[in-house]
């Protein structure tokens, strides 16, 4: 089939080169001219694993990039995969989503077949049908379940793994008003049903959209109940990762998402719970559980400086943050919980130097002036501590790199470090 994809950032690029995988035809529409060259030069935009050898083989052929809207007319279907960020309050910003169905309805006017738009982007109950559904109806003057049909089709997959859970979900969900919109939804995830075998949810479109915030809220819940009880552990000098993997066994509870530690980040947890207690709000319910959930979370950071402070002053001290980006295997670092303890940092005074293998560049543009250095070991050289935010990997190993510190302290909030005998170990909640 011939898709468009209006987006080409985490999910747009990801979706766009599997499908171009699973055999279709995929143009990625993106107002970012370099975004749309490296696409069609076979370069990923974004780091992903496995990403760059699929855009490597399928860009600039089987998946395309452009800046023109116009593509979408010789498409069946187009995805919208455009950002939907947090107002100052925590509520939903419909403002590009929305100005992306303006253009998308623009050129829907022109085209004669019938064409399915589905929305991949998160967005609260009701913004599919009622704004951007009338959005496309008012710029196309076309009559939705006529010329087109809206869907909602939430995406699950989790930055670092995109590629592998979006060709391996668990559930894919039709939110669809007709079943001519169902059907071709149908016809576009046929290649992946085969492939993987998830089940498949079919339900309405406004049910499609919670079932995505349900999702994400619950997930960040379990990681905030974790981490609540990781910091009682904590006090109780209990090893709370001994804890949960007992709980783990219970299958009601489940072994997965229970690492206890400086709590959760990334560009959709934060925004979702916020978006979700904002809209729960404006119609009148006080949303306490996952409102807890946030506060616990914000509050994970603090803990995590205030365990250094018990083992040094830091005004003055050169401290390292070992890991910037929010989870290892992306250079993501939107809402990272590196950004408070660095910001924190800063207040009180401390000299920062960082270290990741990948985020180094995003995070510049946050604080353009911390020391960054190249590798682990010329962070720790001479540090009077060091804090661990993100579980790469590499961090693993550490061994003899610690004998550079002035002073090896080491906090650690992902319980990725090993306690050695050479280093002074606090993990957060262990
Ligand atoms: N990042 C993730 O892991 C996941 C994100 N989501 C949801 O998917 C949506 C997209 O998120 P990301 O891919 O992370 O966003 P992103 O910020 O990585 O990418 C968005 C892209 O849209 C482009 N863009 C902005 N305005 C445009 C316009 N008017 N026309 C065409 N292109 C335009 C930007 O240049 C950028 O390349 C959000 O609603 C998010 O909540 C859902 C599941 C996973
Ligand atoms: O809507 C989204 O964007 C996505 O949000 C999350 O995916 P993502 O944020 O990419 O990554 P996760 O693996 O969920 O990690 C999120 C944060 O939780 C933290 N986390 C996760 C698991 C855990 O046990 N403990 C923990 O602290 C991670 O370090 C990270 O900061 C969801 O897992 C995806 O299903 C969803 O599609």
């Amino acid at each position: 089939m011939e898709l468009s994809i209006i987006g080409s950032g985490y999910v747009g690029t990801t979706v766009a080169a599997c499908f171009a995988k699973l055999g279709h035809s995929v143009t990625n529409i993106d107002i970012d001219e370099e975004v749309v060259e490296r696409i069609n030069s076979g370069d990923s935009p974004i780091h992903e694993p496995g990403l760059g050898d699929l855009v490597a083989e399928y860009g600039g052929n089987r998946l395309r990039a452009t800046t023109d809207y116009s593509a979408i007319r010789d498409t069946d279907a187009t995805f919208l995969a455009l950002p939907t960020p947090s107002h100052e309050d925590g509520s939903i910003d419909t403002s590009i989503i929305k100005a992306g169905a303006r253009s998308l309805g623009e050129t829907l006017g022109t085209k004669d077949d019938y064409h399915l738009v589905i929305v991949k982007s998160t967005v609260v109950p009701g913004t599919t049908e009622d704004m951007l559904g009338s959005i496309i109806e008012e710029t196309s003057g076309q009559t939705r379940g006529e010329q087109f049909d809206v869907a909602m089709n939430p995406e699950f997959l989790r930055e670092g793994s995109a590629v592998e859970d979006f060709l391996n979900p668990d559930k894919i969900v039709f939110g669809t008003e007709n079943k001519r919109a169902n059907e071709r939804l149908a016809n576009i995830f046929e290649p992946l049903i085969i492939k993987s075998n998830p089940e498949v949810v079919e339900t309405g479109i406004r049910e499609a959209e919670m079932i995505k915030y349900a999702n994400n809220a619950f997930l960040a819940t379990k990681v905030s109940l974790v981490n609540e009880l990781g910091n009682i552990c904590k006090e109780y000098e209990v090893d709370a990762y001994e804890v949960t993997d007992a709980i783990g066994l219970d299958e009601r509870i489940g072994e997965r998402f229970l690492r206890s530690g400086v709590g959760w980040g990334g560009s959709c947890f934060p925004k979702d719970t916020a978006a979700l207690v904002a809209a729960a709000r404006d119609r009148g319910y006080e949303p306490s559980i996952v409102e807890a959930a946030i506060e616990v979370n914000n509050k994970q950071p603090k803990r995590l400086l205030n365990l250094l402070e018990n083992h040094t002053d830091l005004p003055g001290k050169r401290i390292a943050v070992l890991g910037l980006a929010f989870k290892p295997g992306t250079d993501d670092v939107r809402n990272s919980r590196s950004i408070p303890i660095i910001e924190e940092l800063q207040n009180i005074g401390a000299e920062v130097v960082a270290y990741d293998p990948v985020a180094v560049e995003n995070m510049r543009e946050h604080f353009p002036n911390i020391e960054y250095v190249d590798s682990v070991s010329l962070a720790l050289k001479g540090a009077d501590g060091a804090l661990v935010v993100t579980d790469w990997d590499e961090f693993s190993v550490l061994n003899d790199e610690f004998e550079q510190m002035k002073n090896p302290i080491v906090v650690d909030g992902r319980r990725i470090v090993n306690n050695q005998d050479n280093i002074t170990y606090e993990g957060l909640t262990w």
